[in-house]
């Protein structure tokens, strides 16, 4: 018997139309038919990586019920620890660039001076390294069993396609750099937002729950949950369209590491969070997720060297040889900026990109 989890009621779908981008369904199911199989997988991930960075996956492996079972404990955990112990396990964001533990509401910036209000429990695959909240005791072995599952099995299969797709002679070049024996900024996170915007937040923000952005992430893997609030900004149009929910799939996007190594050749998605259509308002919204990025030590820059597919585009080196950071330096740093400054205050209102510096590097805002 699994112990008993506080139960989160995900709102019902919206009967409003809306316009939703189309994305291409990746079959993981697939993987282990072959290498042609894998090949036509390659084919289709490549697809969608040089258009707009996002794709969802089906038949990965994890069944919907243990998705559902994940988000019910991480509402358990954000629901059953005192303020206190949440104060206490906050995650040292701003101190040590690291998300492990809790994210105050508020931590962020939506538009103006508003802030967020969405909480966060995020828990780093070595458990061990901080302490844990009491709550979430009676479910360790679970939550490390679905973070090593969702690693080994469902990011290793992505990034064996993604080596494939970059024809890159070694398939487990990016699983080496994602070792799970490793130490990194990889993290699950449950994250609950409150519809709790006040009237006059809501004109600031004009509904914006989340800024524009790029993750840092090599991949982030996105458990589909069904408030229709996930928004992408198209390459090709500049236009935001709402990403649809598919039941028990993972939404998977690149992030700002994918778009290095690869010279900007795979796209890292543009997205943002904004409120839902009016019949699912009112509602909280629970979900899962998990953030990838390489180990630490691993220096971060464009594999001309490793992939004939990228030598063939003719991308440019994201980074001088000199300036190009490795994972650690690169994801403490651009956490602790992660929407915390007023990077539209200094722009006129035809200014949709701000770039901020990041170390060495820059990261990009959009609205
Ligand atoms: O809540 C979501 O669907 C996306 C959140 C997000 O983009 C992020 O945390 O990076
Ligand atoms: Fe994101």
């Amino acid at each position: 018997m699994l112990p008993p989890a506080d139960h989160f009621e995900p709102v019902g779908p919206t009967k409003e139309a809306l316009e939703f981008v189309s994305l291409v369904a990746i079959d993981l199911g697939r993987y282990g038919d072959g290498p042609e199989a894998r090949n036509h997988l390659a084919d289709q991930i490549r697809q969608a990586m040089v258009t707009q960075g996002f794709f969802f996956v089906v038949n990965h492996g994890i069944a919907e019920a243990d998705i559902t079972r994940q988000v019910d404990i991480g509402y358990h955990i954000l629901k059953n620890t005192s303020d206190d112990e949440k104060q206490r396990l906050r995650a040292p964001i701003i101190e040590e660039g690291s998300y492990h533990g809790f994210k105050p509401r508020g931590h962020w910036r939506t538009a103006g001076e508003v802030r967020d209000k969405a909480e966060n429990f995020n828990v780093y695959r070595d458990m061990s390294l901080r302490e844990q909240p009491t709550c979430m005791e009676p479910f360790r072995p679970e939550i490390q069993h679905f973070i090593e599952r969702t690693h080994k099995d469902v990011l290793g299969k992505l990034l064996r396609i993604f080596a494939i797709a970059l024809e890159i002679n070694d398939e487990d070049f990016f699983v080496k750099l994602h070792s799970y024996d490793g130490h990194d900024e990889t993290f699950l996170r449950y994250m609950q937002y409150y519809d709790a915007f006040s009237e006059e937040e809501r004109k600031i923000t004009k509904g914006l729950w989340f800024a524009g952005h790029q993750d840092l992430t090599s991949l982030s893997l996105l458990f589909s949950q069904p408030m229709t609030s996930l928004q992408v900004r198209e390459y090709e149009s500049d236009q935001w369209k709402y990403v649809p929910h598919i039941p028990g799939a993972i939404i998977v996007n690149a992030g700002e590491v994918m778009a290095w190594w690869t010279g900007n050749y795979f796209k890292a998605a543009i997205h943002r969070v904004v409120e839902p259509p009016a019949d699912q308002r009112g509602h909280d919204r629970c979900s899962i997720f998990y953030f990838c990025v390489p180990n630490d030590e691993v220096v971060i820059n464009t594999l001309l060297q490793e992939s004939p597919v990228l030598r063939a585009a003719d991308v440019a080196m994201a980074h001088l040889p000199d300036k190009a950071p490795n994972s650690k330096d690169w994801a403490n740093d651009r956490i602790k900026i992660s929407l915390r400054n007023a990077v539209w205050a200094k722009t006129d209102e035809a200014d949709n990109v701000i770039a901020e510096t990041v170390g060495n590097v820059a990261t990009r805002w959009f609205r």
